[in-house]
C-alpha cells in the first residue's frame, strides 16, 4: 500500500525555484520504488508576494504549513526587498513558528570533489561531520534595537538570548547524534573566553550532560580556532554544537571546503514532532546566477535526501545520497545546467537498484 506524505514546499527566491524543482524530481524518481508518494501544496511566498501584496507569512499559510508532514524550501531573500524583511519576517519566522531548534547541517567531502584544503590535508576521506546548529535563539531573536539612528550618536544593540531550556534541548540532541555515529565526538564551538554569560552556559550544559554520555568523547574550540581548523584539519570533526550565529559561519565555510555551497544540505528539525520539520540548501537565493540555470541543485537535491530519512525511509534517502556520490565522481569540469544536473540524479535514482 502506497504511504502518502505531504509536502509544502516554498520555491522562495532567484535560485530557490530553480534548484527545488530538481529536488522534487528526484523525490519523485525515488518514492514509487519505496511506495511513498508525496502530496505537495507550494505556497508563493517571497519577493514576489511581497511586492505585490505587503506580505511575507500570513497567519493562515503558517497554519496551512503546520498542517503538512515536512517542508521542503528552495531559498529566501531578493536584493529588491530590504534586507532582513524576508529573512526574518518569512524564513527565520517559520523556524521559529516551527520551533526548529536543531538546524542540522551535514558535511562530506564526497570522493573526486575539489576542495581547497591546505595541501597539509591527507586524509580527506574523513571528512565527513555534522554541526548541529541551535536554531532558534542567538543574536537571531531579534532582541534588540537603534536609538538615534542616522546620528553620528546611533545606538545599536542585537542581543544574543540563550536559555538553560534552549541550550540544554540542543545539547542533548548534538550528544545523541555523536553516540549514534562511530567516532562519538562532539565539539563545543562558542567564544567562552569573551562571551562569558552565553559561553558559559553552553559549557556548563555540554559537561553536565556529558555525564549521561559516557561514550561520547567531548572538547571544546573557541570559535575563531575552529574556523582555522575547519580549513587545516576538518577530518578532526565528528559532531560540532554550536549557537546559532556561530553555526551559520561554520556552515559555509564547512560547505566551502567540502566541495563548495552548492553541495551543502540542510534541515531545520523539530525532534519532538510538535510541528513538521523544513529542508533547504544552506545557500541562498544567489541572485548572482538566478534565472541563468546555472544553479547546482545539489544541495536541493541532498536535503530532499535528509527529508527522507526523517519521514523515517532510510532506504529511501540513501538511494538519493548514492546517486548523487555517483554523479559527482563523474562530473568532471564540464558545466551543466541546473535542470541537466538534476535529471542526471533522478536517472541514477530511478535506475538504481530498490532497496527496503
Ligand atoms: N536559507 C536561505 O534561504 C538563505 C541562506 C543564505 C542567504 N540567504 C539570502 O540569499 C540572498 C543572497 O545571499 P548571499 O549572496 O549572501 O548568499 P548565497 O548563498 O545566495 O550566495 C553566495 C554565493 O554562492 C553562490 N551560490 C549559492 N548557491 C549556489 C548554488 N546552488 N550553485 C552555485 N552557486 C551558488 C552564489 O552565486 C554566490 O556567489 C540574501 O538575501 C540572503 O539573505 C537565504
Ligand atoms: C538568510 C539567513 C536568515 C539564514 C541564516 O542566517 O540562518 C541563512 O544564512 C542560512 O544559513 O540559512
Ligand atoms: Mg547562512
Amino acid at each position: 500500500m502506497t504511504t502518502r506524505f505531504s509536502l509544502a514546499v516554498v520555491p522562495g527566491d532567484g535560485i530557490g525555484p530553480e534548484v527545488t524543482s530538481q529536488a522534487l524530481t528526484v523525490l519523485d524518481a525515488v518514492a514509487a520504488d519505496h511506495d511513498v508518494a508525496f502530496e505537495r501544496t507550494e505556497y508563493d511566498l517571497g519577493a514576489r508576494r511581497w511586492h505585490a501584496t505587503g506580505e511575507t507569512l500570513p497567519e493562515t499559510v503558517l497554519e496551512e504549513i503546520r498542517g503538512h508532514d515536512a517542508i521542503l524550501l528552495g531559498a529566501i531573500g531578493d536584493p529588491s526587498v530590504p534586507s532582513g524583511v524576508l529573512e526574518r519576517g518569512l524564513l527565520l519566522r517559520l523556524r521559529f513558528e516551527l520551533d526548529h531548534y536543531v538546524n542540522l547541517r551535514p558535511s562530506k567531502l564526497y570522493p573526486g570533489v575539489p576542495t581547497p584544503l591546505a595541501g597539509s590535508v591527507t586524509d580527506r576521506g574523513d571528512i565527513d561531520f555534522v554541526v548541529v546548529r541551535e536554531g532558534t535563539e542567538g543574536p537571531y531573536v531579534g532582541n534588540g534595537g537603534a536609538i538615534r539612528v542616522g546620528t553620528p550618536h546611533e545606538m545599536a544593540t542585537e542581543v544574543s538570548v540563550n536559555t538553560a531550556f534552549g541550550v540544554e534541548r540542543v545539547v542533548r540532541d548534538a550528544f545523541a547524534r555523536a553516540q549514534a555515529r562511530p567516532r562519538k565526538k562532539l565539539t563545543l564551538v562558542h567564544k567562552n573566553n569573551v562571551l562569558v554569560h552565553a559561553g558559559h552556559l553552553w559549557k556548563r550544559t555540554v559537561d553536565a550532560v556529558a555525564t549521561e554520555f559516557p561514550d561520547v568523547t567531548t572538547d571544546y574550540l573557541h570559535v575563531d580556532a575552529a574556523t582555522i581548523f575547519l580549513a587545516t584539519d576538518p577530518a578532526r570533526f565528528d559532531v560540532i554544537v554550536t549557537d546559532n550565529l556561530f553555526g551559520d559561519i561554520l556552515t559555509d565555510l564547512a560547505a566551502a571546503v567540502t566541495g563548495g555551497i552548492g553541495l551543502a544540505a540542510s534541515g531545520n528539525v523539530n525532534p519532538d514532532r510538535t510541528a513538521p520539520s523544513m529542508f533547504e540548501p544552506v545557500h541562498g537565493s544567489a541572485p548572482d546566477i538566478a534565472g541563468q540555470s546555472k544553479a547546482d541543485p545539489t544541495a536541493a537535491i541532498l536535503s530532499g535526501a535528509l527529508l527522507l530519512e526523517h519521514l523515517g525511509l532510510p532506504e529511501a534517502a540513501a538511494r538519493i545520497t548514492t546517486a548523487v556520490e555517483a554523479d559527482i565522481a563523474d562530473r568532471g569540469t564540464t558545466a551543466r545546467r541546473t535542470e541537466e544536473v538534476g535529471e542526471a540524479i533522478a536517472a541514477r535514482v530511478a535506475g538504481g537498484v530498490a532497496v527496503g
